[in-house]
């Protein structure tokens, strides 16, 4: 089995994903996002899973494929936003380095714009991301060994730090 480099958690547009390709490629070490894991085995886009099948059984998909990806990927590794709400999945996270990307709702909103694709912000973004920040701070808190504040910052700056911040 092997380990992740690292796994980052954080809100809707704190830059999971973003952070997660560049610093794998500056680590050389190749990346793994689970909602792209979901995406694929689902065969279908996020918004469509929760459409036809609802947020419980995104919640199950996600489950499993973030347990997977911590016991197979030996990379980097981005949850969605929402998968620290799982008890079980925060019982893995125990085990691994968890980097939180923290960000506030200024610009979250800005980043995340009409939230197009991310079927729980596609009504009422600004108000959702407040009540999401507000609900899951604790829980990324709980989770990660490191935390960096994104607010105001280019990624790659973000990517570099982290590489930096990593245990060798
Ligand atoms: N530090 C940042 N500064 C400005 N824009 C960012 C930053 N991080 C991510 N973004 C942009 O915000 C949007 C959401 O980023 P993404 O990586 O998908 O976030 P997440 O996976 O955490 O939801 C993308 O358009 C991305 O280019
Ligand atoms: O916050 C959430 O509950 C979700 C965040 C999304 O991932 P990102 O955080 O990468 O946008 C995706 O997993 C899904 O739309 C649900
Ligand atoms: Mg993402």
């Amino acid at each position: 089995m092997s380990r992740p480099v690292a796994v980052l958690v954080g809100a809707p547009g704190s830059g999971k994903t973003t952070i997660g390709e560049l610093l794998a490629e500056a680590l050389g070490v190749p990346f793994r996002d689970v909602d792209a894991d979901i995406v694929a085995s689902a065969g279908k886009p996020i918004s469509d899973i929760f459409v036809d099948d609802g947020e419980e059984h995104f919640r199950e998909l996600e489950r499993a494929a973030v347990a997977a990806a911590l016991a197979e990927h030996a990379g980097v590794v981005s949850l969605g936003g929402g998968a620290i709400l799982a008890e079980p999945t925060r019982a893995l996270l125990a085990e691994h380095t968890v980097v939180y990307l923290s960000v506030d709702l200024p610009d979250a909103v800005h980043r995340i714009g009409l939230g197009q694709g991310r079927p729980l912000l596609e009504l009422n973004p600004r108000a959702t991301l407040k009540y999401l920040l507000d609900q899951r701070r604790p829980l990324y808190e709980e989770v990660a060994t490191i935390t960096v504040k994104t607010d105001g910052r280019e990624p790659a700056d973000i990517a570099a730090e982290l590489r930096q911040a990593l245990p060798a």
